[in-house]
């Protein structure tokens, strides 16, 4: 926390200067894509926050990090080794700045394979309930996409197969999913990929958000069932669309309970607290389904840094918190002179 007065001038949300009651404010800089930037910067967020002394300050990337600030905070998601340098420089030389998070535990996040490994480790089998990952097979960059089929018959992996691009950069086509309901049509997939069992869960999928120590639940539409006689039915491999992604919930919907009834609490917080701990990040959302038929068997198929928090359900106060909550905690381990 810096003094009044401290803060550089020349932030592009900078407007006046709000202190909190002790007269500290906090300074958020943000190197942020412009969508993201509107999609968690919302006003509402930003007035509350400056309420409570927190400022945001807009990073300018065409000037050496060194020389902006000083920051209390650095938010980020942008895409490129070149950011990553320099974030993780500044990180080494500036101690006494959080940086939400750490590049290389986000790096982690961009392959699909090293995302979920965690989970694999966790062994979550007796804890108000299961949770694994679908069984998947990752095809490399160097494999002849004609051999995909056989790599599959070999695993023995259940048909349909959901297939995702390895790599999660940012992009769209990171984004670009494909249901395969035979193994040979694969072959027309572009590798690196990831190649998972679908899971059916009832056309439903529970977004855990994870800002700190706080963990928001919600439900959001996914892809049906798909029966033995549907896949019997059709071949061939359809690109699908971002289905949870979509602004509507399925909080408020008339849904069967056995399918929309929360995960249990518990699992939830041990699930949170190892990953948050294991990942090294503190901003981050697991998609979460319920094999379909069955009350506490659960596979976690994505993680994602920095997800869309403006959908999150009182994302405002919750941010807020966290922010004070992290320069507070940093204040207090502080040695005394
Ligand atoms: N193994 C699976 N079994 C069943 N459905 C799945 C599986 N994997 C993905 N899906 C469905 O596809 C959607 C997109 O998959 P996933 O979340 O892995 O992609 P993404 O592009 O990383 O999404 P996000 O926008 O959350 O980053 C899921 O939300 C879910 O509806
Ligand atoms: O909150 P959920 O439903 O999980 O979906 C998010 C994706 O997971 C994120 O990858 C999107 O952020 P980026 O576009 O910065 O990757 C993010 O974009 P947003 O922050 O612009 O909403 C969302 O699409
Ligand atoms: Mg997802
Ligand atoms: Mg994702």
């Amino acid at each position: 926390m810096r003094l009044n007065g401290e803060i550089s001038s020349g932030g592009e949300e900078e407007e006046e200067e709000t202190t909190t009651f002790s007269g500290q404010k906090v300074v958020v800089g943000y190197a942020l894509t412009s969508k993201k930037k509107k999609s968690f910067l919302q006003p509402t967020f930003t007035t509350l926050a400056r309420n409570k002394g927190i400022h945001f300050v807009a990073i300018d990337l065409n000037k050496p990090l060194p020389e902006q600030g000083p920051f209390d905070i650095i938010l980020h998601k942008l895409s490129g080794e070149e950011w990553r340098e320099i974030i993780e420089d500044y990180r080494q030389t500036h101690p006494e700045v959080t940086i939400l998070d750490p590049p290389d535990a986000i790096q982690h996040l961009h392959n699909r394979q090293s995302m979920l490994e965690n989970v694999v480790d966790l062994n979550l089998s007796d804890c108000h309930g299961k949770v694994d990952i679908p069984r998947q097979l990752i095809i490399s960059k160097e494999e002849d996409p004609s051999s995909i089929p056989y790599e599959v018959t070999k695993t023995g992996m259940k048909l349909p197969l959901v297939a995702k691009p390895l790599v999660v950069d940012g992009s769209a086509k990171a984004h670009e999913l494909f249901l395969a309901y035979d193994e040979f049509s694969l072959s027309e997939l572009e590798p690196p990929l990831v190649l998972q069992e679908f899971v059916n869960h009832g056309g439903l999928l529970f977004k855990i958000y994870i800002v700190g120590e706080t963990i928001k639940v919600v439900r959001r539409f996914s892809l049906p069932n798909i029966s033995k006689r549907e896949l019997s039915k059709f071949s061939g491999v359809f690109r699908f669309p971002r289905v949870s992604s979509a602004a509507a919930s399925a909080d408020d919907a008339d849904l069967d309970p056995s399918i929309a009834e929360h995960p249990p609490r518990p699992l939830l917080e041990m699930l949170a607290r190892e990953l948050r701990h294991r990942l090294g990040l503190r901003m981050f959302n697991i998609d979460m389904i319920r094999e379909y038929g069955t009350r506490d068997v659960f596979y976690v198929i994505d993680i994602n840094y920095f997800p869309g928090f403006g959908k999150m359900p009182d994302y405002e106060h919750i941010f807020t918190d966290f922010l004070l909550g992290l320069v507070q905690s940093k204040c207090k381990k502080k040695p005394t002179t």
